[in-house]
Formats: C-alpha cells, sequence, structure tokens
C-alpha cells in the first residue's frame, strides 16, 4: 500500500518512527493525541509503529479520530505525506491488555514496536525515533536481564559506542553520571574518567542540538558538595579533578555545585545543562521545574531517540485525563535534532 495520493507530500521535514509504548496505562492515548496534534503535523512526518485496535483504544479514550494513511513494510517512507502513517504489526488485541497491570504480553509489544522503530532508523528510513512511553517491569518480563532503554538500543543496533539518557526542559538539560542503579551503588560508580566520559558526551549532544558553546554546571554528591570534606571526600577526590581535567580539555565546566541549589544556579546563570552524579538528584528537580514539558533524550546514538520524562500512568489510564505536553515536547526536539543532523551532513 502506499500513502494516499490525495495528500500532499512534506519531503523537508523530518520523518519520525514513534513506537506505541505499554498498552495498560496512557501510551495509547498519547499515541493517538501525537497523531491528531497540529504542532506536530508542522514539525514532522509520523510512521506510528503498534497494533491499529490499540491505537483505536487510544483515540476513543482521547475522544479524538485521527486520520491515518495505513502503510506496509515496502512502503517508501521518503514519499509521506504530513498526515500521519500508520503501520500496523497486529501484534496485540485489545482484550489481551489489562489495563494498569505491567504484563509480558505489554513488554512484548512495546518491546516490538520499538525494535521494529530502531530497525528503520538504522536503515535510514527513518531520521529519528520516538516512544510513548514503557514500563519498566513489563519490559523486564519480555526482556530478562532489561536495564533499560540504552541498553535495549544498543543491542537491538549493535551499538557499542557511549549513550546516556538526558532529561531535557527549554531552559535546562540534565546529564547523570550514574543512571539506573541502586542508591548503593552510587559513590562507588563514581570516578574522574566516568564524569569526564558523561561531560564530554553532554557537551557533544548539546553541540548536535545547536548550542555552539554549552556550559555545564557540576553537581557535588554530598549534602552541602561535602562543605570542605565534612560530609564526605568524593568532591574532593573524584569531582573537583574530573572538572579540572574537563576544563584543560576545553571544556566550559563549572562546581562542583550542591546539589540542593545547582540547578537555581545554572537557570539563573544560563548554563545549558547540570550534570548530576546519580538519577533523583536531576529528575525531582527537572519534574518540579517542568512535569508537563519534561523530554528523555537518549543522546550519543546514530539518530536521535526521545520520549517524554513521565512514564506510564497507570493510575490514570482510559480516563482520557493524560496531559500531551511531554510528548509533543519529545517529537518537537527529535526533529530538531533531525534537522540539525540534515543541516550537518550526518
Ligand atoms: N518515557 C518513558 O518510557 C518513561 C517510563 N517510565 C516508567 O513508567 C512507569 C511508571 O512510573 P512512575 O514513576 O509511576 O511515574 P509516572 O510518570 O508514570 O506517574 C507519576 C504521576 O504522574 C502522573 N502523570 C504521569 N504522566 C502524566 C501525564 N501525561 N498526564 C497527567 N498525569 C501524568 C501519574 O498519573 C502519576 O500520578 C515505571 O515503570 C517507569 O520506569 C518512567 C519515566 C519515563
Ligand atoms: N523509558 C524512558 C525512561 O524510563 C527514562 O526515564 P528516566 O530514567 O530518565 O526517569
Amino acid at each position: 500500500m502506499t500513502p494516499s495520493s490525495s495528500r500532499k507530500a512534506a519531503p523537508e521535514l523530518p520523518i519520525i518512527a514513534l513506537a506505541m509504548g505499554d498498552p495498560a496505562g496512557i501510551s495509547p492515548e498519547l499515541t493517538a493525541r501525537l497523531a491528531a496534534d497540529e504542532t506536530v503535523k508542522r514539525a514532522a512526518r509520523l510512521v506510528i509503529i503498534g497494533d491499529r485496535r490499540i491505537f483505536d483504544e487510544g483515540a476513543r479514550t482521547a475522544g479524538l479520530s485521527p486520520t491515518l494513511d495505513a502503510i506496509d513494510e515496502q512502503s517508501p517512507l521518503a514519499d509521506l505525506a504530513s498526515t500521519p502513517a500508520f503501520l500496523d504489526l497486529a501484534n496485540l488485541a485489545p482484550e489481551d491488555v489489562d489495563p494498569g497491570e505491567a504484563t509480558p504480553a505489554g513488554g512484548e509489544f512495546a518491546s516490538a514496536n520499538f525494535r521494529h522503530a530502531l530497525a528503520l532508523a538504522h536503515d535510514g528510513r527513518v531520521d529519528a525515533v520516538c516512544f510513548t512511553p514503557f514500563n519498566k517491569k513489563a519490559m523486564r518480563y519480555a526482556n530478562p536481564g532489561y536495564d533499560d532503554e540504552i541498553r535495549f538500543v544498543a543491542d537491538a543496533i549493535g551499538f557499542d559506542g557511549k549513550a546516556r539518557e538526558f532529561n531535557i526542559l527549554e531552559s535546562v538539560w540534565n546529564a547523570r553520571v550514574t543512571s539506573h542503579i541502586p542508591l548503593k551503588d552510587v559513590a562507588a560508580a563514581l570516578s574522574p574518567e566516568s564524569i569526564i566520559d558523561e561531560l564530554t558526551l553532554t557537551h557533544r549532544c548539546l553541540q548536535q542540538a545547536g548550542h555552539d558553546r554549552p556550559r555545564i554546571a557540576v553537581a557535588g554528591l554530598n549534602p552541602h558538595a561535602g562543605d570542605g570534606g565534612s560530609f564526605g571526600m568524593e568532591e574532593i577526590d573524584i569531582i573537583e579533578p574530573a572538572i579540572r581535567r574537563a576544563r584543560e580539555q576545553g571544556l566550559e565546566v563549572e562546581g562542583p555545585f550542591p546539589a540542593d541549589t545547582v540547578f537555581l544556579r545554572a537557570v539563573k546563570e544560563g548554563f545549558h545543562a547540570v550534570l548530576t552524579m546519580y538519577h533523583d538528584q536531576g529528575q525531582i528537580a527537572m519534574k518540579m521545574m517542568g512535569f508537563d514539558s519534561g523530554v528523555t533524550m537518549l543522546g550519543g546514538l546514530p539518530f536521535p531517540v526521545c520520549t517524554p520524562a513521565h512514564g506510564t500512568a497507570y493510575d490514570i489510564a482510559g480516563r482520557g485525563i493524560a496531559d500531551l505536553g511531554a510528548s509533543r515536547q519529545a517529537l518537537l526536539l527529535a526533529a530538531r535534532m533531525a534537522d540539525q543532523a540534515r543541516k550537518a551532513g550526518v
């Protein structure tokens, strides 16, 4: 099947594969809302990947009936119109969804859609990938040993470089040295090298997003950034040496600053990103500042991969009240990054 010939092709817009996420929460509703969103249509051409019946359930929940062009594996994606295209994998029946429950079937559905989207990007048929939220428990049922999306992507496309989650607001980015590990393991995972690696990757990703001279603020680990060694030595032994070495390499980096005020300083002083030492050190601040617009971007991969920073929201599944803001921002960021990559000839 080819896209409807009555609709105009939009070759200047990036093509984004949108993988449907966990079916038991708000992902079907968000996917339908994205397909109907005029701002998204002006920024990107969507290839939605999932099950059409689950999508239709999401559209019903949202009270929408977005127009879609049905496509198949052979459809030439370069010819897509601005009307979203739907690639139906027919991989989950609505009666097999348990709303509000993490299940193996839900994890398999989300994994298959994501794997498909990644393959399209890996083959150069789409410019970027987005997904509506996954549930990590369901993903783990379907993929034993699953850590997070970074590991999943690396395995799916055979990527062995350095990649990491970034949490992104219009005002500031958050990068982290450690991510999905137990809090008790954080201090042991910090080293000058691991911090310099993250600073280098953050600098590169900020440049790819259009910030020519990125400035990065670094958080300490301990209360008051250790207060001169009174509450821990990681700042003196590990973080400060890393910052010194990063500066010698030409990066604009400052800190370590106390984690409880580093975001206030970053926004006030125009830093482009804050590097935190662990997940919640940054996520609490970011979600307080902009829960309805926060994006998680998997940076360092060969193509942009973005998703809202919020999760599957099982508690409001099927109620039609899911806020689209963060998912819309995820799409718009992926489109901007794909545009930048095109301009840079990547
Ligand atoms: N993009 C993704 O794939 C993400 C997935 N997750 C996963 O989601 C699952 C659930 O995570 P939680 O920590 O419970 O956080 P959550 O973000 O799903 O829910 C936290 C609270 O925010 C509300 N909420 C979230 N998104 C909303 C929206 N768009 N509109 C209105 N209210 C919204 C929920 O109803 C809930 O009260 C976990 O398995 C987690 O790993 C978490 C973050 C990102
Ligand atoms: N699925 C993406 C995801 O869970 C990212 O969440 P976070 O670990 O950045 O909070």
